[in-house]
């Protein structure tokens, strides 16, 4: 049996989650579990379709970038997985789904603004959309920039990871991460839940007015303040 799997089979579950939150059609994304002390991460292998996923298919990296346990090929978002988990050491896990509404979003090319108490729940930023890549970027080492295309953007808004635990990429999708992998999964159907909603209220109210900052700040204290359920977390 493989030292490494109880961690496929959290990158497993995980996984699982995201067809069943419906987050994600056919093969639309992967989801991966870091452990720091082996010095890897668990991640789901490109094209398996998660109707036919299985424990023993998950693929296990180096965090490093090379293949340790596997006899599939990893999925296609590995590097942007492993630029984060090699930057952000206090993260466990991470999301990427093409859910509709977070997507669309970020093929518009726009920021999901903090419109109502939903999105104070669980961050006070707006939920930001990094530009899109240079063509340079593109057609160098892809999805390693990618991972850079997210460092960089929130090195530029000053934005702490652990603060805002989601991105939109322009012309493409979403990515979450949060200190354990759950966390991640959770925060991608929050983002996919407030991105549907800013939607809808944008399209019955095109000025719609940003959440008041006092708003803001009571909301977020209420979940995150230290008596609160996250705050403990
Ligand atoms: O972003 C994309 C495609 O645009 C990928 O995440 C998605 O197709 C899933 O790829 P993998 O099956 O994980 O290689």
């Amino acid at each position: 049996m493989s030292q490494y799997q109880d961690l496929k089979q959290a990158c497993y579950e995980a996984n699982m989650q995201l067809p069943k939150l419906g987050l994600v059609l056919f093969t639309f994304g992967n989801a991966s579990v870091v452990d720091r002390e082996q010095g890897v991460f668990a991640i789901k292998p490109s094209g398996v379709p998660y109707d036919t996923l299985r424990p023993d298919d998950i693929v296990i990296m180096s965090l490093g970038g090379k293949v340790v346990e596997g006899t599939k090929r990893p999925s296609s978002d590995t590097k942007t997985h492993a630029v984060l988990f090699n930057h952000w050491e206090h993260i466990g896990g991470i999301v990427h789904t093409h859910s509709t509404y977070a997507t669309s979003w970020a093929q518009a090319q726009l920021d999901i603004p903090i419109l109502g108490t939903t999105h104070a729940d669980h961050l006070t930023a707006d939920i930001p959309c990094a530009p899109p890549m240079a063509d340079a970027m593109i057609a160098g080492d892809y999805e390693h920039q990618t991972g850079w295309q997210i460092l960089n953007e929130f090195q530029r808004r000053g934005l702490s990871p652990t603060e805002v635990e989601m991105v939109l990429l322009s012309n493409h999708a979403p990515f979450t991460w949060g200190k354990t992998v759950e966390k991640a999964v959770y925060n991608s159907a929050v983002l996919e839940e407030v991105a549907r909603m800013a939607y809808l209220s944008c399209t019955l109210r095109p000025d719609v007015p940003r959440l008041k900052d006092a708003l803001i700040q009571k909301h977020y204290d209420r979940k995150h303040g230290v008596n609160s359920y996250y705050g403990q977390s």
